[in-house]
């Protein structure tokens, strides 16, 4: 498979690893909800973008909404806990994350879920990452994205102001604090081109 998605000449694939993560900066929403957000968090994104899209288990997946099956509009591939993660990258920025994130988190990330958009009509709808803890804890859920720009879109739960964070090529944003059960995210559907993006999301146990 090759992509249509053309990164920077110039993006380094030197392995000098992830930025580091005190780099990253928070914003507080409201009822202790926050983001920590990094652009250009992983140097040599250009390269993982490519293995990954090549070399992921991707599946369809469809889902029983009402009385219809309908297709999640979407790739995926999960690696549970314990499971070798498909690019030795995903090592490192899991550890950058275990590191930074362990006093405040408590524990590690444990799970790595990816979802490839193949283009703008891709999309996830508004919802919490709430099968598990999510729902009841303050936890955390960190977003390596790769590939094509899109938005990612934070509402309240119940209504209020949209937050749109522009996510582009190696970015980082970590929701944090009760993000999951307080707000809800969405990457829409775009109307405009666009390439295929991949984003990682780390997570740490029970938590989906
Ligand atoms: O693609 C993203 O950045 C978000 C994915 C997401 O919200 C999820 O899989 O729960
Ligand atoms: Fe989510």
């Amino acid at each position: 498979m090759t992509s249509a998605f053309q990164g920077s000449l110039l993006d380094g694939t030197d392995g000098t690893g992830p930025r580091p993560l005190s780099a990253a900066r928070r914003t507080r929403l409201a009822r202790g909800a926050w983001i920590d957000v990094l652009p250009g968090w992983i140097p040599g994104a250009d390269a993982l973008f490519e293995r990954l899209l090549t070399s992921a288990p991707w599946r369809e997946e469809s889902r029983r909404m009402y009385d219809k099956v309908v297709d999640v509009p979407r790739l995926l591939a999960f690696y549970r806990e314990g499971d070798a993660l498909p690019d030795p990258v995903l090592d490192e920025a899991k550890a950058a994350l275990d590191e930074h994130y362990a006093a405040e988190l408590g524990e590690p990330f444990r799970t790595a879920g990816l979802c490839l958009y193949r283009d703008g009509r891709d999309s996830v709808a508004w919802h919490g990452d709430r099968i598990g803890r999510g729902s009841t804890e303050d936890t955390m859920v960190a977003i390596l994205s790769v590939g094509a720009p899109r938005p990612l879109l934070l509402r309240p739960r119940g209504g209020g102001e949209t937050i749109r964070h522009e996510l582009g090529h190696g970015d980082l944003i970590v929701m944090g604090g009760s993000c999951q059960r307080t707000w809800e995210h969405a990457i829409p559907k775009s109307a405009r081109a666009s390439g295929p993006r991949i984003s990682v999301q780390f997570r740490p146990r029970g938590v989906r």
